[in-house]
């Protein structure tokens, strides 16, 4: 290592810069005036800074201001930097601070910036729950002293208290709990029930992890409504139940889908009596068969759900426990309960659906920060038309990064592991090692034990205790295995949370990363590292990887060499395979942001169908829109007093709305699904998604009025008239959820893993 490690680490930083920046240098010169204006307020009183606060307009004064609200509040002073950081979230740009730096506090002035700049209320979206009431209450005392109120809004915060919380100022909330409100907002019957004001400023927190990994997530409401669909599922069922893979169906080399055969497809079909499951008529059939196929392949009981009670219950798949209140997509949960013979549950109805991309674009000004952006710059400008700012660290960067230790096989790559985390530890020096997933990590964890090193893993019930875990990571002697993601946003001191051996540590060499494998993007590998040496703190971080790791199998094995190098220690010490690893990544993470762009295409189509909804629905709620369409198509209308027809008119106009968009999704979903097996035909999925997204849509607007005209004639409507529940049923219940934590959320991924394919060279 020495010098040649860290001028090799200098290098790759400086590579890892590319023209996707944004000069800092006017920025920079505002820095001494900051200096100068806040020597002035420092013998102010509070009520005096108070008012002051409320004059605050321009970069200086926020930023001066700020600073000594902070100094009193929290009792940190911002460091140069950190307000650096606060004018590039101000300027609107995503700003890069390593962890660590302080990017909490950075992002509260500028949150008080924005408000007073009259472009409030500020959300601070955040990747969970716990770090969005952990931010709100440290930061509470910094914004009451500029006269500002903050607020935060978590998974079991009620309806009144989410209202609450985003009638402050500034409003700290996950990312998904503000997409859900969105959601649910969009259904109100009465205007007042709206819990959400209009999306105005966000200040994304972990920015990538947010904008480019969650971007295309979608955020999904869905309803209880009274089923009737049991019957094709247990059919379907029945029918992919003895088919085999490799002949009927293949698995996806990112075992994430499953496609029927050619050969699958006709025993399939005569299965059904001979159908063409390609005609129009059976594309029902198809979907439902493309489900099951999916419970029947990749879904495993005791892996992915348990079945208890006479239910299906998920297992979260990062954290490996039941999942509470969660269900699969519905034809999924439907198609898993077939597959074990249980009665199917509730159908529920998918009510409205929004990607986390659509919703974050909603907002009229968007900003981030987080440790990693530059990596992701060309995506965050192709996506969000966000430039990014690299604001240099407070205390240079000393930690070694050493280059990856290569091992022929899996077996060689955890025995040298092993050895390395025991040699360490025997040291007393901390070892966080982050591994590709929960599995792995109760693997290794064990594998330690084995050699007598206890080992901390990482896979709480909840964010608050995984902080706790987390926080405690750099004590003398701690081992810690953890997903990369887990824990994130939580610092880790040196000696413990009390720093109580803190010198010890140094002198060990702080601590220690080590990565189990390359994951697929670098970004993730870079936040797992950016775990230690922070704000000059020494440290260290290795990747362990085989040529057998999945990332090398799936998209390097070709241009690995037959014969490799190996050194004493059984390492490969080949330049050619060092390249090809690297090389792996960079293929994966091309394959990703192509995804990426197809995801988007299609929703973009949905996104545009969703918004013109919206907007007749805003309509009918706060205009007579409704009313004037009943009195051009019905003569009952005439003989009705105005407000009697304006109140039944809404009722019954919102009603048949909220049917047919909860009606129209359905039919696009089964659209992808059908496109996917046309897709088989060659004909381009995209293409063929357009061609019956667009009629559809236009159909709907003249459905929904004939509806309208309809169930008003149906009725005696009078004064004292109120919707019928067996006719106007709103759904009962509603819940939410996110694609991403079920496999089927991947089926849009299905449709263009053609196109990945193609990107990655694979032969498949
Ligand atoms: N100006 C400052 N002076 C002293 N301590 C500070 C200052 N700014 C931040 N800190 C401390 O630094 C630590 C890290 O802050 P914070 O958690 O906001 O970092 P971060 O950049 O968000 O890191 P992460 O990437 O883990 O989220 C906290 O303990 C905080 O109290």
């Amino acid at each position: 290592m020495g010098l040649s490690q860290s001028l090799r680490n200098r290098v790759r930083r400086f590579l890892q810069r590319p023209g996707t920046t944004v000069d800092l240098a006017p920025l920079e010169k505002l820095l001494p005036e900051i200096e100068a204006r806040g020597e002035e307020l420092t013998d102010l009183s509070d009520a005096q800074l108070k008012k002051l606060a409320k004059k605050a307009t321009d970069y200086v004064e926020i930023c001066a201001v700020g600073r000594e609200a902070a100094k009193r509040g929290i009792g940190e002073t911002p460091y140069d930097v950190q307000l650096l950081g606060t004018m590039a979230l101000l300027a609107g740009k995503v700003t890069e601070m390593a962890t660590g730096e302080g990017k909490t506090l950075t992002a509260a002035i500028a949150a008080f910036g924005y408000v007073r700049q009259g472009k409030g209320p500020v959300h601070i979206l955040t990747v969970n729950d716990y770090l969005a009431r952990r931010d709100a209450g440290w930061m509470e005392p910094l914004y009451s002293r500029v006269g500002l109120t903050v607020g935060w809004v978590t998974e079991s915060s009620t309806p009144e208290e989410r209202k609450a919380a985003y009638a402050r100022d500034v409003t700290y909330v996950s990312v998904s709990e503000a997409g859900f409100d969105f959601l649910r907002d969009q259904l109100v019957t009465d205007l007042d029930e709206r819990v959400q004001p209009k999306l105005t400023t966000c200040i994304v927190d972990e920015a990538d992890s947010i904008l480019i990994d969650e971007a295309r997530v979608p955020m999904v409401l869905a309803g209880a409504v009274p089923g009737e669909q049991g019957s094709t599922h247990i059919l379907a069922a029945e029918v992919v139940k003895g088919l085999r893979k490799g002949r009927h169906y293949e698995i996806a080399d990112d075992l994430r889908s499953a496609s029927f055969t050619p050969a699958g497809l006709a025993v399939v079909e005569k299965k059904l009596g001979k159908i063409d499951l390609f005609a129009e008529k059976n594309f029902d059939k198809l979907s439902a068969l493309n489900v099951a196929l999916h419970a029947h392949a990749l879904l495993r009981r005791d892996v992915d759900y348990i079945v208890r009670g006479g239910t299906v219950e998920l297992i979260d798949e990062m954290r490996g426990r039941v999942a509470q209140r969660r269900r699969w997509p519905d034809g999924l949960q439907a198609a898993v309960e077939a597959k074990e013979g249980l009665n199917a549950t509730v159908e529920g109805e998918v009510l409205n659906t929004i990607t986390v991309q659509a919703f974050i674009a909603l907002y009229e000004t968007v900003c981030g920060m987080t440790a990693t952006a530059v990596l992701v710059g060309e995506q965050l400008r192709e996506f969000f038309d966000l430039e990014v700012a690299v604001i240099p660290p407070n205390t240079p960067n000393i930690r070694e990064d050493e280059h990856d230790r290569i091992y022929p096989s899996r077996a060689e790559k955890d025995e040298a592991l092993i050895a390395e985390i025991k040699a360490a530890h025997d040291k007393g020096r901390p070892v966080l090692i982050g591994t590709l997933d929960v599995k792995e990590s109760e693997a290794l964890a064990a594998g330690l034990a084995a050699v007598g090193v206890p080992s901390n893993v990482l896979n709480a019930k909840n964010d608050d205790e995984e902080a706790a875990i987390i926080a405690e990571a750099g004590a003398l002697g701690a081992v810690t295995v953890s997903t990369q993601m887990a824990g994130r946003g939580v610092d880790i001191r040196l000696g413990g949370s009390d720093e109580k051996d803190a010198e010890k540590v140094k002198e060990l060499g702080g601590l220690y990363i080590i990565g189990s494998g390359r994951h697929e993007s670098r970004r993730v590998d870079n936040q797992l590292r950016g775990r230690a040496g922070r704000q000059g703190d020494p440290g260290g971080s290795v990747f362990f990887v085989s040529l057998e790791d999945d990332l090398v199998v799936k998209h390097a094995r070709d241009s690995i060499p037959a014969l490799s190098k190996t050194d004493y220690e059984g390492r490969v010490v080949d330049d050619r395979v060092e390249f090809a690893v690297e090389h792996a990544q960079r293929v994966a993470e091309g394959v990703n942001h192509e995804i990426h762009r197809n995801t988007w295409r299609y929703s973009v189509v949905i996104e545009q169908q969703r918004k013109a909804i919206a907007e007749i629905r805003e309509r009918l709620l706060t205009t007579d829109a409704a009313a004037e369409l009943l009195l051009d198509r019905s003569e009952k209308a005439d003989h009705l007093e105005r407000e009697v027809l304006e109140r039944a008119g809404r009722t019954i106009a919102v009603y048949h709305l909220d049917r047919a968009w909860a009606e129209h999704l359905a039919e696009l979903a089964d659209v992808r699904e059908g496109v996917h097996l046309r897709a088989l035909g060659k004909l381009d999925p995209l293409d063929e998604f357009h061609r019956a997204a667009v009629p559809a849509f236009n159909e709907l607007v003249p459905t929904i009025e004939d509806r309208i005209v309809e169930t008003f004639e149906e009725n005696d409507v009078d004064e004292d008239w109120e919707p019928d529940d067996s006719q106007l049923k709103r759904p009962s219940a509603t819940w939410t959820y996110l694609v991403h934590e079920n496999p089927f959320g991947s089926e849009l991924d299905r449709l263009i893993a053609a196109v990945g394919r193609r990107l990655s060279g694979s032969r498949r």
